[in-house]
C-alpha cells in the first residue's frame, strides 16, 4: 500500500514515520532526536520508508511510506507523489494552531491530485506536550468527521498510538478494497498485489510470506 504523511513543516512527520518503522520486529531504534535547542533537519523533497505487517486475516502487506516535506518550496515534488497513494496521514501539531488550520488545504491538495478514493487519517501529533496544547481533541474530531476520516492523537516522543495510527490506516485501506470502494488499476501504484503463485520457486529468489504482498 502506498501511503504518505502530509502536513505543515515541523509537525513531526519524520519523527512519526521513523518511530513506526523502528517498531518493526528486529528494527534498530530510531536515531535520538536533537536536543530542544537544536533544529531538526527539515525533509528535502520526499523521503521513503517501508514496513511490512502480517494481517490477522492472512495476507502480509507492505506499507510504502512517503515522508513529504512541509515546506512550500518542495510542493511541486510532493504533489507528484500523491498520485500513487492509497492512504494519507494528515498530520498537525496539537501545540501549533496554524498547522491544524492548514489541514483542509493539505486535504484539498491530495484530493485535487488523487481523486476521491484515497483514505485519510487525521493525526494530532506531539500529544506529550499537554501543557502547551492549543487544539482540542473535540474540535479535531469534528474536523475529521467533516473530512470523512478517522482521528487519532500520537506522540513519537512517548511512542503513544504510533502503531495504532498506521494500523488504522492500513485496516481502512483493506476494508475499502474488500468493499469495492477502492479498486486496483494497472496504471495506479497505490495498491499492488504480488500473488505467491506468481513468484518463481527458484531458491535464489526471495519467497513472499502469506497470500500476497502489496
Ligand atoms: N514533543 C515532541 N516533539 C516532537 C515529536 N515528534 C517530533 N518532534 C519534534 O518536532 C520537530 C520537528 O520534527 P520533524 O519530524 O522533523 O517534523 P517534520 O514534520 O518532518 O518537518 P518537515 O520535514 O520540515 O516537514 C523536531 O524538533 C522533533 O524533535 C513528538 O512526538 N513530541
Amino acid at each position: 500500500f502506498g501511503s504518505c504523511c502530509s502536513g505543515t513543516r515541523g509537525v513531526g512527520k519524520t519523527a512519526l514515520l521513523r518511530r513506526y518503522v523502528a517498531g518493526a520486529p528486529g528494527a534498530a531504534e530510531p536515531e535520538p532526536e536533537p536536543g530542544a535547542e537544536a533544529e531538526a533537519e527539515p525533509t528535502v523533497g520526499v523521503e521513503f520508508y517501508s514496513r511490512a505487517r502480517q494481517l490477522p486475516a492472512g495476507p502480509r502487506v507492505k506499507l510504502q511510506l512517503w515522508d513529504t516535506a512541509g515546506q512550500e518550496r518542495f510542493r511541486c515534488i510532493t504533489r507528484s507523489f500523491y498520485r500513487n497513494v492509497a492512504g494519507v496521514l494528515l498530520v498537525y501539531d496539537v501545540t501549533n494552531r496554524k498547522s491544524f488550520e492548514h489541514i483542509q488545504d493539505w486535504h484539498a491538495e491530495v484530493l485535487a491530485t488523487q481523486g476521491p478514493k484515497v483514505i485519510f487519517l487525521l493525526v494530532g501529533h506531539k500529544s506529550d506536550l499537554q501543557s502547551s496544547r492549543c487544539v482540542s481533541s473535540q474540535e479535531a474530531e469534528e474536523l475529521a468527521t467533516s473530512l470523512g476520516s478517522a482521528f487519532i492523537e500520537t506522540s513519537a516522543r512517548n511512542n503513544c498510538n504510533v502503531e495504532m495510527a498506521f494500523d488504522t490506516l492500513t485496516d481502512a485501506i483493506l476494508q475499502a478494497l474488500q468493499q469495492g470502494d477502492m479498486e486496483l488499476g494497472e496504471d495506479w501504484g497505490g495498491v499492488r498485489l504480488i500473488h505467491k503463485a506468481q513468484v518463481p520457486s527458484s531458491p535464489s529468489r526471495k519467497q513472499h510470506a502469506g497470500l500476497c504482498q502489496c
